[in-house]
C-alpha cells in the first residue's frame, strides 16, 4: 500500500479529499432528521481523521485545530500544550475539519468544506501560508496550492455599462453594514454558508468577491486564502493590512477577497462604511 502523496500542498489536497470522503458517508449513513447530532458526528470524524492522519506522516508538525480543546483561547490567558507547541513550532497545520457545519447538516446545500493549510515560520508570504486545500465534498472538487486554479478573469461589460459586483457574504451573519455597502458600490449580494466555500466561489469566477466581518478564527481562512493567493487574487484584512496566521490570539474577525481590479474600490468603500 502506498502512503500519501509527499509534497505538503499534494498531502493537504488527500487530507481534505479523505476527510471530504468521510464527511458525505456520513451524511448519507445519518440522514437530515437530526441537525445537531449530524453536525457533532461531521466535526468530530473529520477532526479525528485529519489528526490521525497528520500524527503519522507528519509527527513533528505542529497542529491548530478548530475542534481541539482550548483552540479559541489566546495563547497568554490560559496556556494549553498545543498552545504553546504552535507558537515556537516551524511548521503548523491550520486546520477546519468542517467549515460551514450548518450547511453540512442541510440536506441538498453543497456550501460546506474542509479546510487544511500549512503555515511556516520561514515562509516568503506576507501571511506565512506555504500550502493549503479546500475540499469542496458535495461539489466533487477540492482546489489546492499544489495546482492552483488559473485567475478569474474580468467579466465582459453588459452593452447598458458595467456589470454589477458579485458580492458574497454569510447566510446567517452578514456583517451589519453590507447592504449599504453594496448599495453605494452597486453590489449583488450572494448569501453562502462557509467562508471556505465563499472564497472558493471568488476562485472560481462564480462571484467577484468575499466581505465577512464581527467575528472568524484563523481556522476559517486560512487553507482558502493560500489557494487564493496562489490563485493571484487579493486577500487582507478589511482594512487593507496583511492577514497574519499563527499569532497567539487565534480571532482573525475581518477579512476580504477579490479580484485584484476590484480591491482598491472594495477597500475604500469598506473604509467609508467601516473605517
Ligand atoms: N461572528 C462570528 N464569530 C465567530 N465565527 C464566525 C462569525 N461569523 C462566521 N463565523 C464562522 O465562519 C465560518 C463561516 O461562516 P458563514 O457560513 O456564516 O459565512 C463558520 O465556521 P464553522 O462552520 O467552521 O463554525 C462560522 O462559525
Ligand atoms: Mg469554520
Amino acid at each position: 500500500m502506498g502512503g500519501p502523496p509527499m509534497s505538503d500542498g499534494a498531502f493537504a489536497r488527500w487530507l481534505a479529499d479523505r476527510a471530504g470522503q468521510a464527511l458525505l458517508g456520513l451524511r448519507a449513513e445519518m440522514g437530515f432528521a437530526d441537525a445537531g447530532a449530524l453536525k457533532s458526528a461531521g466535526d468530530k470524524v473529520s477532526h479525528d481523521l485529519i489528526r490521525t492522519e497528520l500524527a503519522r506522516w507528519r509527527p513533528a508538525d505542529a497542529v491548530l485545530s478548530e475542534e481541539d480543546e482550548g483552540s479559541r483561547l489566546a495563547w497568554a490567558a490560559e496556556v494549553s500544550a498545543d498552545a504553546v507547541s504552535r507558537l515556537t513550532a516551524d511548521r503548523v497545520w491550520i486546520i477546519d475539519p468542517l467549515d460551514g457545519t450548518r450547511e453540512f447538516s442541510e440536506e441538498g446545500r453543497a456550501d460546506w468544506a474542509v479546510h487544511v493549510a500549512l503555515w511556516a515560520r520561514d515562509a516568503t508570504t506576507s501571511h506565512g501560508l506555504i500550502a493549503g486545500a479546500v475540499g469542496l465534498p458535495a461539489q466533487h472538487r477540492v482546489l489546492g496550492t499544489d495546482l492552483p486554479p488559473a485567475a478569474p478573469s474580468m467579466r465582459p461589460e453588459t452593452a447598458g455599462g458595467a456589470q454589477r459586483v458579485r458580492l458574497a457574504a454569510s447566510r446567517s451573519r452578514p456583517p451589519v453594514f453590507l447592504t449599504d455597502l453594496a448599495a453605494e458600490v452597486g453590489a449583488q449580494l450572494v448569501p453562502m454558508g462557509s467562508a471556505g466555500a465563499k472564497i472558493a466561489a471568488v476562485v472560481t469566477g462564480e462571484v467577484d468577491a468575499y466581505i465577512h466581518a464581527g467575528g472568524q478564527y484563523e481556522w476559517d481562512s486560512a487553507a482558502p486564502v493560500a489557494v487564493a493567493t496562489a490563485t493571484g487574487l487579493h486577500a487582507s484584512r478589511i482594512d487593507g493590512s496583511a492577514l497574519k496566521y499563527n499569532e497567539a490570539d487565534p480571532r482573525l474577525p475581518d477579512l476580504l477577497v477579490c479580484r485584484k481590479d476590484l480591491a482598491s474600490r472594495l477597500l475604500a468603500a469598506l473604509q467609508r462604511h467601516c473605517g
